[in-house]
């Protein structure tokens, strides 16, 4: 299988981005979450790798993407006008996308802003942002508490808090082989990424979707894990709006569920593209 690793420079930056398939598979991009990178989704892409071409996309201050100063250029509108223009590098004009936690709210605010690039939408463990400015005014500042404690405590010290969120707590089953994976891509994260993620994308950062939602008119597929009962509950809510979706739980699974079941999470991706292809 053929594997390509680009750096794209678009908009005064670079985005890392891993490929792996022929030219003539249909395309997949995968957007991973917080303190993720290209390396969340290797397995399913490996998964993938014969029927599909996969693009995964460092996303800003993740993996061997830019990591600029400013938070500000971490934003929903930013980011989403750099996967634009790093698709229209790549020549990417029709792909399904997929999105993980972080990843799904920037896979949701790009399909609404240029929903002829998507076939399908899947979105694992995500939600469209929050709901009333209230939510938003309160998240904001909790993201902000979590950055000044990145900036001041750093990284291994915030890796150490994170990886005992209730989120994760289903992790702890993994092979270590797994756990240790998970906690190395945390850590070769940057401060500065991380901390400027928080406050330019995160979830009450970016705008609301929930009154987009509705006009998402391509087939949406939500996946989440049976012990993660926020994303769970966010995920049954999403499917009361979106004209066109299925929601899947995934039973014994957590918040990351294309990790601690990757083969099939693609089966579920691979099912998913094949009952809408055109
Ligand atoms: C803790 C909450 O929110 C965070 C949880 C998940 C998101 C994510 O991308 C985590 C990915 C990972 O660590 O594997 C993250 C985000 O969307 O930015 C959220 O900040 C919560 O309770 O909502």
């Amino acid at each position: 299988m053929i594997r390509l690793n680009k750096m794209i420079h678009v908009r005064g930056i670079d985005i890392h981005v891993e490929i792996n398939g022929d030219e003539y598979l249909p395309v997949i991009v995968f957007l991973h979450g917080f303190t993720g990178s290209t390396a969340t989704w290797s397995t399913v892409s490996s998964s993938l790798g014969n029927k599909f071409r996969t693009v995964a996309i460092d996303l800003l201050g993740h993996g061997d993407s830019a990591v600029p100063e400013h938070a500000s250029r971490y934003s929903m509108e930013e980011q989403v006008q750099d996967l634009e223009q790093t698709f229209k590098e790549l020549g990417l004009t029709h792909f399904t996308l997929i999105g993980y936690s972080m990843g799904g709210r920037v896979a949701l605010g790009y399909t609404v802003n240029y929903p002829q690039r998507v076939l399908q939408l899947v979105l694992e463990s995500s939600s469209p942002g929050l709901q009333t400015k209230e939510e938003q005014t309160v998240r904001r500042e909790s993201d902000s508490r979590l950055a000044a404690r990145i900036r001041e405590e750093g990284l291994h010290s915030f890796v150490d808090f994170w990886e005992e969120l209730a989120l994760f707590q289903s992790q702890k089953t993994l092979p270590e082989t797994t756990r240790r994976a998970i906690r190395k891509e945390r850590l070769q994260q940057s401060v500065t990424g991380l901390s400027n993620s928080l406050i330019g994308i995160g979830t009450g950062s970016q705008p609301s979707y929930w009154n987009r939602v509705e006009t998402v008119l391509h087939p949406v597929l939500l996946i989440t894990g049976e012990l993660d009962m926020k994303f769970k509950n966010i995920a049954r809510e999403m499917k009361q709006h979106f004209p066109i979706v299925r929601h899947i739980t995934v039973e014994n699974a957590g918040h990351a569920i294309h990790v601690e079941k990757p083969h099939l999470f693609a089966t579920m991706v691979e099912e998913h593209i094949l009952s809408w292809k055109k």
